[in-house]
Protein backbone atom coordinates (compact mmCIF):
# COMPACT_ATOMS: atom_id res chain seq x y z
CA UNK A 1 0.00 0.00 0.00
CA UNK A 2 1.12 3.59 -0.42
CA UNK A 3 2.68 5.21 2.72
CA UNK A 4 0.17 8.43 2.01
CA UNK A 5 -2.98 5.78 2.56
CA UNK A 6 -1.99 5.83 5.86
CA UNK A 7 -3.47 9.57 6.33
CA UNK A 8 -5.02 8.42 9.76
CA UNK A 9 -1.82 6.43 11.26
CA UNK A 10 0.12 9.52 10.28
CA UNK A 11 -2.31 12.57 11.71
CA UNK A 12 -2.51 10.04 14.69
CA UNK A 13 1.07 10.46 15.11
CA UNK A 14 1.62 13.72 14.50
CA UNK A 15 4.01 13.01 11.47
CA UNK A 16 4.52 14.72 8.01
CA UNK A 17 5.44 12.36 5.78
CA UNK A 18 8.71 12.56 3.77
CA UNK A 19 7.45 11.88 0.10
CA UNK A 20 4.50 14.69 -0.39
CA UNK A 21 3.32 12.67 -3.68
CA UNK A 22 2.69 9.27 -4.99
CA UNK A 23 1.03 7.59 -7.69
CA UNK A 24 -0.70 4.02 -7.64
CA UNK A 25 0.15 1.56 -10.82
CA UNK A 26 -3.15 3.06 -12.42
CA UNK A 27 -1.59 6.42 -12.39
CA UNK A 28 -3.86 7.75 -9.61
CA UNK A 29 -2.23 10.37 -7.65
CA UNK A 30 -2.09 10.93 -3.86
CA UNK A 31 -0.48 14.40 -2.73
CA UNK A 32 -0.45 15.23 1.12
CA UNK A 33 -1.54 19.04 1.32
CA UNK A 34 -1.26 19.71 5.31
CA UNK A 35 -1.77 17.61 8.23
CA UNK A 36 -5.22 15.21 7.64
CA UNK A 37 -4.96 16.85 4.26
CA UNK A 38 -4.76 13.97 0.95
CA UNK A 39 -5.45 14.68 -2.62
CA UNK A 40 -6.45 11.70 -4.87
CA UNK A 41 -6.61 13.09 -8.79
CA UNK A 42 -7.52 9.91 -11.03
CA UNK A 43 -5.63 9.49 -14.46
CA UNK A 44 -6.97 12.43 -16.61
CA UNK A 45 -8.78 9.29 -19.04
CA UNK A 46 -10.67 8.32 -16.11
CA UNK A 47 -12.06 11.58 -14.64
CA UNK A 48 -16.02 11.53 -14.74
CA UNK A 49 -16.12 15.51 -13.91
CA UNK A 50 -16.79 15.16 -9.72
CA UNK A 51 -15.22 16.76 -7.65
CA UNK A 52 -15.95 14.84 -4.11
CA UNK A 53 -15.12 16.08 -0.63
CA UNK A 54 -15.06 14.15 2.16
CA UNK A 55 -14.26 15.03 5.81
CA UNK A 56 -14.58 13.39 9.26
CA UNK A 57 -13.10 14.34 12.71
CA UNK A 58 -14.55 18.20 12.93
CA UNK A 59 -15.38 16.41 16.23
CA UNK A 60 -12.61 14.20 17.19
CA UNK A 61 -14.34 12.03 19.22
CA UNK A 62 -16.50 10.87 16.23
CA UNK A 63 -14.53 8.08 15.18
CA UNK A 64 -16.72 5.40 13.01
CA UNK A 65 -16.24 8.29 9.95
CA UNK A 66 -12.34 8.66 10.94
CA UNK A 67 -12.51 4.91 10.44
CA UNK A 68 -14.76 4.92 7.36
CA UNK A 69 -12.58 7.07 5.68
CA UNK A 70 -9.45 5.34 6.55
CA UNK A 71 -10.91 1.77 4.82
CA UNK A 72 -12.05 4.33 1.52
CA UNK A 73 -8.25 5.78 1.39
CA UNK A 74 -6.52 2.13 2.37
CA UNK A 75 -8.60 0.94 -0.97
CA UNK A 76 -7.30 3.59 -3.00
CA UNK A 77 -4.02 3.51 -1.67
CA UNK A 78 -3.68 -0.34 -2.13
CA UNK A 79 -4.89 -0.19 -6.20
CA UNK A 80 -8.59 -1.64 -4.74
CA UNK A 81 -10.24 0.94 -5.51
CA UNK A 82 -9.90 2.99 -8.20
CA UNK A 83 -11.37 6.64 -8.30
CA UNK A 84 -12.56 8.36 -11.33
CA UNK A 85 -13.42 11.24 -9.24
CA UNK A 86 -10.84 13.93 -7.71
CA UNK A 87 -11.45 13.49 -3.96
CA UNK A 88 -9.75 15.86 -0.64
CA UNK A 89 -10.19 13.88 2.07
CA UNK A 90 -9.91 16.23 5.09
CA UNK A 91 -9.49 14.86 9.12
CA UNK A 92 -11.02 18.18 10.45
CA UNK A 93 -9.09 18.43 14.00
CA UNK A 94 -6.17 16.19 14.44
CA UNK A 95 -5.45 17.49 17.92
CA UNK A 96 -8.90 16.60 18.90
CA UNK A 97 -8.42 13.34 17.26
CA UNK A 98 -5.57 12.52 18.93
CA UNK A 99 -7.39 13.32 22.55
CA UNK A 100 -10.33 11.18 21.91
CA UNK A 101 -12.42 14.23 22.72
CA UNK A 102 -14.99 16.81 20.45
CA UNK A 103 -12.74 19.68 20.35
CA UNK A 104 -9.54 20.49 22.25
CA UNK A 105 -10.76 24.57 23.07
CA UNK A 106 -13.98 25.20 21.13
CA UNK A 107 -15.96 23.70 18.61
CA UNK A 108 -14.49 24.13 14.71
CA UNK A 109 -18.15 23.33 13.50
CA UNK A 110 -19.30 27.14 14.80
CA UNK A 111 -15.93 28.52 13.17
CA UNK A 112 -16.77 28.57 9.07
CA UNK A 113 -18.22 31.01 7.25
CA UNK A 114 -15.57 33.33 7.94
CA UNK A 115 -16.50 33.00 11.66
CA UNK A 116 -13.12 32.35 12.39
CA UNK A 117 -11.75 35.77 11.64
CA UNK A 118 -13.72 36.83 14.97
CA UNK A 119 -11.55 34.26 17.30
CA UNK A 120 -8.10 33.06 18.72
CA UNK A 121 -6.37 29.90 18.74
CA UNK A 122 -5.50 26.62 16.85
CA UNK A 123 -9.15 25.46 16.19
CA UNK A 124 -9.75 29.05 14.71
CA UNK A 125 -6.89 28.94 12.40
CA UNK A 126 -7.73 25.08 11.53
CA UNK A 127 -10.93 25.97 10.15
CA UNK A 128 -9.34 29.14 8.29
CA UNK A 129 -7.16 26.47 6.95
CA UNK A 130 -10.03 23.50 6.17
CA UNK A 131 -11.88 26.52 4.69
CA UNK A 132 -8.39 27.05 2.06
CA UNK A 133 -8.39 23.66 1.65
CA UNK A 134 -11.88 23.18 0.41
CA UNK A 135 -11.77 26.76 -1.63
CA UNK A 136 -8.78 25.48 -3.60
CA UNK A 137 -10.23 21.77 -4.17
CA UNK A 138 -13.61 23.64 -5.36
CA UNK A 139 -11.83 26.22 -7.81
CA UNK A 140 -11.72 24.16 -11.22
CA UNK A 141 -14.75 25.44 -13.11
CA UNK A 142 -17.34 23.54 -15.05
CA UNK A 143 -17.03 20.19 -12.14
CA UNK A 144 -20.00 18.93 -10.09
CA UNK A 145 -18.66 19.22 -6.61
CA UNK A 146 -20.07 17.57 -3.86
CA UNK A 147 -19.06 17.61 -0.18
CA UNK A 148 -20.31 14.95 2.79
CA UNK A 149 -19.11 15.97 5.95
CA UNK A 150 -19.38 12.57 8.06
CA UNK A 151 -20.48 13.11 11.86
CA UNK A 152 -21.73 10.95 14.89
CA UNK A 153 -23.66 12.11 17.02
CA UNK A 154 -23.63 12.38 21.23
CA UNK A 155 -26.89 10.34 21.94
CA UNK A 156 -28.73 7.81 20.56
CA UNK A 157 -31.60 8.58 17.54
CA UNK A 158 -35.07 7.12 16.61
CA UNK A 159 -33.63 7.85 13.25
CA UNK A 160 -30.02 6.11 13.27
CA UNK A 161 -28.85 8.18 10.04
CA UNK A 162 -29.78 11.38 8.84
CA UNK A 163 -28.19 14.33 7.02
CA UNK A 164 -28.51 17.91 7.68
CA UNK A 165 -28.95 20.38 4.54
CA UNK A 166 -27.46 23.56 5.15
CA UNK A 167 -29.36 26.96 3.42
CA UNK A 168 -28.52 29.48 1.07
CA UNK A 169 -31.53 32.16 0.05
CA UNK A 170 -33.04 31.01 -3.19
CA UNK A 171 -31.51 28.32 -3.70
CA UNK A 172 -33.59 24.79 -4.24
CA UNK A 173 -32.29 21.79 -2.28
CA UNK A 174 -31.55 18.89 -5.55
CA UNK A 175 -33.98 15.88 -5.67
CA UNK A 176 -30.80 14.24 -7.09
CA UNK A 177 -29.01 14.74 -3.97
CA UNK A 178 -31.97 13.71 -1.91
CA UNK A 179 -32.27 9.96 -3.87
CA UNK A 180 -28.85 9.63 -3.66
CA UNK A 181 -28.50 10.15 -0.09
CA UNK A 182 -31.59 7.90 0.74
CA UNK A 183 -29.54 5.45 -1.78
CA UNK A 184 -26.75 5.74 0.86
CA UNK A 185 -28.77 4.64 3.72
CA UNK A 186 -29.96 7.98 4.84
CA UNK A 187 -33.33 8.17 6.87
CA UNK A 188 -34.11 11.94 6.70
CA UNK A 189 -32.90 15.25 6.10
CA UNK A 190 -33.11 17.95 7.92
CA UNK A 191 -33.48 20.94 6.04
CA UNK A 192 -32.12 24.51 7.82
CA UNK A 193 -33.89 27.94 7.29
CA UNK A 194 -30.95 29.88 7.45
CA UNK A 195 -26.94 30.31 6.93
CA UNK A 196 -25.13 28.81 9.29
CA UNK A 197 -21.20 28.75 10.59
CA UNK A 198 -20.47 25.13 10.17
CA UNK A 199 -18.07 23.23 7.41
CA UNK A 200 -21.24 22.10 5.35
CA UNK A 201 -22.69 25.42 5.51
CA UNK A 202 -19.35 26.90 4.43
CA UNK A 203 -18.95 24.67 1.05
CA UNK A 204 -22.66 25.04 0.34
CA UNK A 205 -22.91 28.64 0.08
CA UNK A 206 -19.57 29.57 -0.32
CA UNK A 207 -18.73 27.05 -2.99
CA UNK A 208 -21.55 26.22 -4.84
CA UNK A 209 -21.43 22.50 -3.56
CA UNK A 210 -23.98 19.85 -2.75
CA UNK A 211 -23.06 19.87 1.06
CA UNK A 212 -24.53 18.06 3.74
CA UNK A 213 -23.52 17.30 7.24
CA UNK A 214 -23.98 13.27 7.78
CA UNK A 215 -25.16 12.15 11.53
CA UNK A 216 -24.38 8.37 11.59
CA UNK A 217 -24.92 6.81 14.66
CA UNK A 218 -23.75 7.58 18.45
CA UNK A 219 -20.36 8.61 18.92
CA UNK A 220 -17.64 5.91 20.50
CA UNK A 221 -13.89 5.56 20.58
CA UNK A 222 -11.54 3.90 17.97
CA UNK A 223 -12.28 0.17 17.25
CA UNK A 224 -15.96 0.52 19.20
CA UNK A 225 -18.26 1.18 16.58
CA UNK A 226 -19.20 -2.20 15.52
CA UNK A 227 -22.72 -1.16 16.39
CA UNK A 228 -22.54 1.71 14.10
CA UNK A 229 -23.69 0.04 10.07
CA UNK A 230 -21.98 1.86 7.67
CA UNK A 231 -22.37 -0.63 4.87
CA UNK A 232 -24.75 0.97 2.40
CA UNK A 233 -22.94 4.40 2.65
CA UNK A 234 -20.01 2.98 2.16
CA UNK A 235 -21.16 0.72 -1.21
CA UNK A 236 -22.75 4.02 -1.81
CA UNK A 237 -19.56 5.56 -1.80
CA UNK A 238 -17.49 2.92 -3.96
CA UNK A 239 -19.97 3.51 -6.58
CA UNK A 240 -19.68 7.50 -7.10
CA UNK A 241 -16.05 7.05 -6.68
CA UNK A 242 -15.44 4.42 -8.77
CA UNK A 243 -18.22 6.27 -11.26
CA UNK A 244 -20.55 3.27 -11.32
CA UNK A 245 -23.17 4.62 -9.38
CA UNK A 246 -26.46 2.77 -10.19
CA UNK A 247 -29.49 5.12 -11.37
CA UNK A 248 -31.30 6.69 -8.42
CA UNK A 249 -34.48 6.89 -9.16
CA UNK A 250 -34.15 10.87 -9.18
CA UNK A 251 -35.11 11.20 -12.80
CA UNK A 252 -38.65 10.06 -11.89
CA UNK A 253 -39.09 12.19 -8.84
CA UNK A 254 -38.43 9.19 -6.68
CA UNK A 255 -36.68 10.37 -3.29
CA UNK A 256 -37.57 6.49 -1.72
CA UNK A 257 -38.85 6.75 2.01
CA UNK A 258 -36.70 9.59 2.60
CA UNK A 259 -38.44 11.86 5.56
CA UNK A 260 -37.91 15.50 5.22
CA UNK A 261 -38.10 17.72 8.11
CA UNK A 262 -37.80 21.44 8.68
CA UNK A 263 -36.42 23.78 11.31
CA UNK A 264 -38.91 25.24 13.67
CA UNK A 265 -36.77 26.33 16.45
CA UNK A 266 -32.99 26.74 17.50
CA UNK A 267 -32.72 26.71 21.31
CA UNK A 268 -29.90 28.89 22.10
CA UNK A 269 -28.36 29.03 25.63
CA UNK A 270 -27.58 32.46 26.72
CA UNK A 271 -26.47 32.36 29.99
CA UNK A 272 -25.36 30.03 32.57
CA UNK A 273 -29.00 29.84 34.38
CA UNK A 274 -30.01 27.47 31.63
CA UNK A 275 -31.98 24.77 31.99
CA UNK A 276 -33.00 21.89 29.87
CA UNK A 277 -35.98 20.10 30.95
CA UNK A 278 -35.31 16.53 29.46
CA UNK A 279 -33.75 12.99 30.62
CA UNK A 280 -30.03 12.70 29.89
CA UNK A 281 -30.93 9.75 28.27
CA UNK A 282 -33.62 11.71 25.64
CA UNK A 283 -33.00 10.33 21.94
CA UNK A 284 -32.33 12.40 18.49
CA UNK A 285 -36.10 12.98 17.03
CA UNK A 286 -38.05 12.25 20.75
CA UNK A 287 -41.39 13.71 19.65
CA UNK A 288 -42.41 16.86 22.60
CA UNK A 289 -45.98 17.46 23.05
CA UNK A 290 -47.62 20.79 22.44
CA UNK A 291 -47.27 22.57 25.77
CA UNK A 292 -44.08 21.05 26.68
CA UNK A 293 -41.60 23.54 28.84
CA UNK A 294 -38.61 22.37 27.09
CA UNK A 295 -35.99 25.07 28.66
CA UNK A 296 -35.55 27.65 30.98
CA UNK A 297 -33.18 30.54 30.87
CA UNK A 298 -32.27 33.56 33.06
CA UNK A 299 -34.53 37.07 32.40
CA UNK A 300 -37.68 34.55 32.82
CA UNK A 301 -37.04 33.03 29.29
CA UNK A 302 -39.09 30.05 28.42
CA UNK A 303 -38.84 27.26 25.25
CA UNK A 304 -42.32 26.03 25.40
CA UNK A 305 -43.15 23.48 22.82
CA UNK A 306 -46.22 24.85 20.33
CA UNK A 307 -45.21 23.01 16.91
CA UNK A 308 -47.31 19.85 16.09
CA UNK A 309 -45.34 17.15 15.75
CA UNK A 310 -42.24 18.57 17.58
CA UNK A 311 -39.27 16.53 17.73
CA UNK A 312 -35.63 17.48 19.39
CA UNK A 313 -32.26 17.12 18.27
CA UNK A 314 -28.99 17.71 19.69
CA UNK A 315 -29.91 18.87 23.13
CA UNK A 316 -27.14 19.71 25.20
CA UNK A 317 -27.21 22.20 27.98
CA UNK A 318 -23.18 22.08 27.84
CA UNK A 319 -23.14 23.85 25.17
CA UNK A 320 -20.62 28.08 25.26
CA UNK A 321 -23.25 30.19 26.17
CA UNK A 322 -24.27 31.71 22.86
CA UNK A 323 -24.43 28.82 21.00
CA UNK A 324 -27.06 26.06 19.86
CA UNK A 325 -28.25 24.03 22.85
CA UNK A 326 -30.78 22.07 20.73
CA UNK A 327 -33.31 22.21 17.39
CA UNK A 328 -36.93 21.98 17.61
CA UNK A 329 -37.99 20.27 13.69
CA UNK A 330 -41.33 19.41 12.55
CA UNK A 331 -41.79 17.34 8.97
CA UNK A 332 -41.21 19.83 6.06
CA UNK A 333 -44.42 20.88 4.35
CA UNK A 334 -42.64 22.42 1.31
CA UNK A 335 -39.27 21.24 0.89
CA UNK A 336 -38.79 23.54 -2.44
CA UNK A 337 -36.96 20.70 -4.37
CA UNK A 338 -35.39 20.95 -8.42
O1 LIG B 1 -24.99 15.09 19.01
C1 LIG B 1 -24.97 16.31 19.11
O2 LIG B 1 -25.54 16.93 20.02
C2 LIG B 1 -24.21 17.12 18.10
C3 LIG B 1 -23.96 16.36 16.83
C4 LIG B 1 -23.24 17.30 15.87
O3 LIG B 1 -22.09 17.54 16.04
N1 LIG B 1 -23.99 17.83 14.89
C5 LIG B 1 -23.48 18.81 14.00
C6 LIG B 1 -24.57 19.24 13.07
C7 LIG B 1 -24.10 20.30 12.11
C8 LIG B 1 -25.21 20.92 11.29
O4 LIG B 1 -26.11 21.56 11.85
O5 LIG B 1 -25.15 20.79 10.05
C9 LIG B 1 -22.98 19.97 14.83
O6 LIG B 1 -23.66 20.31 15.81
O7 LIG B 1 -21.93 20.52 14.51
ZN1 LIG C 1 -20.12 16.02 15.05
Amino acid sequence: MLALGKLLELTLAGHEPAAKLQLTPEGTRLRWLAEGALEVTPPAAGDNGLDLLLSAGIHGNETAPIELLDRLLHGIARGELKPRVRMLFLLGNPPAIRQGERYVEQDINRLFNGRHEMSTGFEALRACELEHLAATFFSQPGRTRLHYDLHTAIRGSKIEQFALYPFQEGRPRSRRELARLSAAGVEAVLLHNKSSVTFSAYTYSQLAAESFTLELGKARPFGENQQVNLDCLEARLHAIIEGREPETGAQDGGIGDLQLFAVAREIIKHSDGFRLHLPADVENFSELPVGYLLAEDLSDTRWVVEEQGARIIFPNPRVKNGLRAGILVVPAADAHLA
